[in-house]
């Protein structure tokens, strides 16, 4: 698998930590206070990056369907137009915003809605630029960012491993700096939904950096998914879960994120490699509770060890280790022993 570079100092994949990505998406409710109190949030937390979602409303949507009524308790207005354009910071405040990161010190970038809104954040100059589960399916758009070189981390929700393998090939074409997520775009997704063995399957066709990003409540999926070798992962962040907006309640709160975090960092440490050896930390175990090979009564030197005289036991001081209790057997002891006595190499012949 190949490693995607974000910045001098941030790889993805390969032996990098896992990039961990703090959504704020809308979570902000349209106030940039709040997003910068995200932002901030999202660093205090150890996120590797902050993100939000930049669209320009009439490239991404139809006329008619911004006119459409939006009438629900998530709404920010009557219309679906009325609810985006209240969500939308201008580019002027996504200047602010990106300034504010590098200020708190973290990266920044945003998902491209649409290809007005991928050129903006090219020449914003973020590190990379996601392509949300919303454009799985736009041939075109992905055509464009894939020739614009930039790196893209890419969700795969609401689209077949059909569709997948397409994205894949038109961004491999132009370049290999891009991850794939597997997604399910649900909100929340019901775990039985989740389908995190994708993730394999992925891994196993791809050779490029996989992630998760996950609509699902709490922590436990993604955790899982760093278990089976996500190199990404993103979740949503926000103030309160029970703020106005779609995504809320499948967010996590600063705590919930900064424990996701650590969590990550010590499943990733816990992996560690498949090699099965004894390692340094257990010497002390060893020494004080591995049994070894002691005498099981009192025997003379010339006498045969047979199978019962032979015992596995706590000693101390240790005999041989108890594994090589068989080539003990049936050997002729070379000095006096009394039953407990540790059984060593050159006591027995
Ligand atoms: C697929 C996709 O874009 N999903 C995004 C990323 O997860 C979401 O944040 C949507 O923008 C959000 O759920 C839309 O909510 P509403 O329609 O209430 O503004
Ligand atoms: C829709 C988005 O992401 P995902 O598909 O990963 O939820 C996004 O990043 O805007």
């Amino acid at each position: 698998m190949g490693e995607v570079r974000i910045t001098d100092d941030v790889k993805i994949g390969g032996g990098n930590p896992c990039f961990i990505i703090a959504e704020v998406g809308q979570n902000h409710q349209g106030d940039i206070e709040i997003a910068k109190k995200l932002i901030k949030a999202a660093k205090e937390a150890g996120a590797s990056c902050v993100k939000f979602q930049k669209t320009c409303l009439t490239e991404k949507f139809t006329k008619k369907y911004l006119e459409r009524s939006y009438d629900n308790p998530n709404s920010w207005g009557k219309t679906y137009g009325e609810h985006k354009r209240h969500l939308e910071f201008s580019e002027e405040q996504y200047r602010e915003l990106f300034r504010y990161a590098n200020e708190v010190g973290i990266l920044f970038t945003a998902s491209a809605m649409d290809m007005v809104s991928f050129d903006f954040l090219v020449n914003l100059k973020v590190p990379f630029i996601k392509i949300g589960s919303g454009d799985s399916n736009n041939l075109l758009f992905l055509k464009y960012a894939a020739s614009k070189k930039i790196p893209l981390i890419i969700s795969t929700g609401m689209v077949d491993k059909e569709a997948v393998k397409t994205i894949y090939e038109i961004i491999s074409a132009q370049h290999k700096r891009f991850c794939l997520l597997h997604c399910i775009s649900a909100y929340p997704v019901p775990y039985e939904d989740v389908n995190l063995t994708v993730l394999q399957d992925y891994m196993k066709t791809f050779d490029i950096p996989i992630g998760f990003s996950g609509q699902e409540l709490g922590t436990a999926v993604p955790l899982a998914a760093v278990a089976l070798g996500a190199k990404v992962i993103e979740k949503h962040i926000t103030l309160d879960k029970t703020m106005k907006g779609t995504d809320h309640v499948c967010s996590l709160t600063p705590p919930e994120f900064a424990q996701l975090v650590r969590d990550v960092r010590v499943i990733e440490a816990a992996l560690g490699n498949p090699i099965k050896k004894v390692v340094t930390s257990e010497i002390p175990c060893i020494d004080k509770l591995q049994k070894s090979l002691v005498m099981g009564c009192t025997k003379n030197r010339g006498e045969i060890l047979y199978p019962g005289d032979v015992k596995i036991k706590v000693a101390e001081p240790k005999g041989l280790n108890a594994l090589h209790f068989e080539e003990v057997i049936y050997k002729t002891l070379v000095y006096d022993k009394k039953e407990d006595e540790p059984l060593n190499k050159g006591d027995f012949c």
